[in-house]
């Protein structure tokens, strides 16, 4: 009985480690909240710290997947859409860090609140010479202007059907043919069930983990970022994360 139980100890200290490697976790909307809190709450982030890692996570997989030399208009034109919440701040620090890596983003920023650090945000990417549009264009002139579509207007905190101005913005997207990336979430999507006729973006960056709505992503692209989960945090959730390369703050799943 000993040895046996010997043998198996060993066995399995010495099992290699891509059969102990558990799939990661696609994360219901209230699993992704949870963290998020616990992570404010328990570890002592403050939004403004994730969420800067978040949107330079987003800019990076952008530079990934549309290289400047990759780009076929005349200029580096990018539109980022954000919304109301933070996954709108993830755009416009998304923004910020693609100018400084050379593309032209342009925001569309139609519902700001009115808290500081969405008007910092806002602050700094005026202060770096992005310009803000005052309206939405139409499908068209988005393929005529724009390389892509980053989308920041809802993340894992989006709900029931989509109110104004978010219907008719979305309807736009609908009809556009540059590629599109969708922060955290395909915006207008349900967290965890998708949408058969909603927004098909070329590539996703999910933030922490994926949420369940993932799996029926199918565009080119599906990156993680976000690379700031304590391991503690991740082995209480069970997330299973990849071991992202080297210093890089994306992973393509
Ligand atoms: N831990 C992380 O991974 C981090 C993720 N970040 C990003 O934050 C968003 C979630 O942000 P939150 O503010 O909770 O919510 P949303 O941005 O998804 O949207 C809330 C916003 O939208 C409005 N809204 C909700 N439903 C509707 C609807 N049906 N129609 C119109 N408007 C709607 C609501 O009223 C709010 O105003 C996450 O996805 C990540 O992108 C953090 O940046 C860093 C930590
Ligand atoms: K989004």
């Amino acid at each position: 009985q000993t040895g046996s139980c010997q043998l198996n100890t060993a066995a399995s200290n010495h099992r290699p480690a891509s059969s102990m490697t558990q799939p990661i976790k696609y994360l219901g909307q209230e699993e992704a909240q949870h963290i998020d809190e616990e992570l404010f709450s328990e570890y002592g982030f403050s939004v403004d710290q994730l969420m800067e890692l978040a949107g330079l996570s987003c800019a990076t997989a952008v530079t990934r997947a549309y290289p400047l030399t990759s780009l076929v208009k005349a200029s580096p034109s990018v539109l980022v859409i954000c919304g109301p919440g933070n996954n709108g701040g993830d755009g416009l620090v998304c923004a910020r860090h693609l100018k400084l890596f050379g593309y032209e983003p342009f925001i569309f920023y139609p519902k700001r609140p009115n808290k500081p650090l969405f008007q910092g945000l806002a602050t700094q990417c005026e202060k770096m010479e992005i310009p803000f549009l005052s309206d939405m264009p139409e499908a068209s002139l988005i393929d005529e202007a724009y390389n892509l579509v980053v989308d920041a207007i809802f993340g894992f905190s989006f709900k029931g059907a989509v109110r104004e101005p978010f219907g008719s913005i979305l309807d736009v997207l609908k009809n556009t043919t540059v590629p599109l990336a969708s922060i955290d979430i395909p915006s207008g999507w349900d967290v965890e069930q998708g949408s058969a006729d909603g927004l098909q973006p070329d590539t996703l960056i999910s933030l922490t983990a994926p949420k369940k709505s993932a799996s029926l992503f199918r565009g080119r692209y599906h990156f993680l970022g976000g690379r700031f989960v304590p391991p503690s945090l991740e082995r209480k959730y069970q997330l299973n994360l990849p071991k992202y390369p080297d210093t890089d703050c994306v992973l393509k799943l």
